[in-house]
């Protein structure tokens, strides 16, 4: 995907962060003409609304369909601003090509569905159409399912590429309705830096007040852009109406927002990064002395018949870590998953030995 091009729409300049919002569901005519007259007004210059809504179980709204597309149309017509909806298969691809759309997504559940995603690229491949498309993460946290819905789209012409990070379906009650899981698209970014990331604070929050927070964060970690949900009576929404914010709430949130965009590190930032560097070097050097001792135990294991994994021990290990970790302010959830890393590899080495 060497050949992406930045994420532009014709006729806008895009701000840094870029910035799309809109309500979550299409409703009326007027509750989507208020709303983006508002958002104008704040200075959004992209507008986004479901017109098909993917709903968990049956019964739900789900969506008001093409109606909705012509009302986006009058919307731009009156407001300027673009026009962007998301689509799960053909006949939506279809129907937004025709009411000329400015920009597409691809929501998680259908970026998670190979067969949906060649469908759709196969119907942009037959337009012969080079519209910009944003691509959700799939529900799961599957980086290479992403990059293969990424890769369909591309293959099919699609070279004004970027992705919406909206977090990852987990089961049970938890403070976020969907896991940012942080370390999937800076993973991402790490792979395809071309590639522009959104976040989408309103789906990984699932509540208002998260927001805002979780808003800096994407920026502090050099996301792109935000793409946020905004009603112009929320409460009253017809869909996931506790993630909806007011276009004057919006407006609040993004004055105050931190954008960093410094170009190159000031020498005092280099002098830290030696210094990480450095330790890095020592923690490299500790660690392979920690897995050369644990191959001598695998052979002692081996020559005296014990079993490689011995829980007892392996307990101790971490309780004893993790009390001197959190005495020296290291994070207990970080401080697990490190031990239990290093003790997988460590087993792994020993089993080596026995075969
Ligand atoms: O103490 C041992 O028996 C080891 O092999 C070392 C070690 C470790 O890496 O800490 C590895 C495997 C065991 O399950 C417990 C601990």
């Amino acid at each position: 995907m060497e050949n992406i091009q930045p994420l532009a729409i014709d006729g806008v300049e895009l701000s840094k962060p870029i910035i799309i919002s809109g309500p979550c569901s299409a409703e009326t005519e007027e509750q989507v003409l208020e709303t983006a007259t508002q958002l104008a007004r704040k200075g959004v210059k992209i507008y986004r609304a479901g017109i098909w809504k993917p709903r968990t179980k049956p019964g739900g709204f789900e969506g008001v369909g093409v109606p909705g597309l012509a009302w986006l149309n009058k919307v731009r017509k009156e407001t300027g601003m673009k026009i962007s909806t998301e689509v799960a298969n053909r006949s939506h691809v279809e129907a937004a090509l025709e009411y000329d759309l400015d920009l597409l997504w691809i929501g998680a559940r259908t970026s998670a569905n190979p067969f949906a995603m060649q469908e759709i690229a196969d119907v942009l491949r037959e337009s012969g159409r080079d519209i910009p498309v944003l691509v959700k993460n799939p529900v799961n946290p599957d980086l290479e399912l992403w990059i293969g819905a990424l890769e369909r789209l591309y293959n099919a012409g699609i070279t004004r590429l970027g992705v919406i990070h909206r977090g990852f379906s987990t089961y049970g009650e938890h403070i976020y309705r969907n896991h940012p899981q942080w370390r999937i698209p800076l993973e991402l970014r790490i792979r395809y830096p071309q590639i522009p990331i959104i976040c989408d604070p309103s789906h990984i929050g699932g509540k208002r007040e998260l927001i805002a927070s979780l808003s800096q964060q994407a920026l502090d970690m050099g996301f792109d852009g935000l793409i946020i949900e905004s009603h112009c009576n929320p409460d009253c929404a017809w869909s996931d109406k506790n993630q909806q914010i007011t276009p004057e709430v919006l407006s609040v949130i993004l004055d105050n927002l931190v954008y960093r965009d410094a170009p190159a590190p000031a020498e005092s930032l280099v002098q830290l990064r030696r210094q990480i560097d450095q330790l890095d070097n020592e923690l490299l050097e500790v660690l392979a002395k920690r897995m050369n001792i644990s191959r001598e135990i695998g052979t002692y294991k081996r020559d005296h018949n014990m079993p490689v994994v011995q829980p007892n021990r392996y307990g101790d290990v971490m309780s004893t870590r993790i009390l001197a970790a959190k005495s020296m302010g290291i994070g207990e959830e970080f401080m697990r998953s490190i031990l239990s890393a290093i003790h997988e590899e460590s087993v792994r080495l020993q089993v080596e030995i026995n075969k």
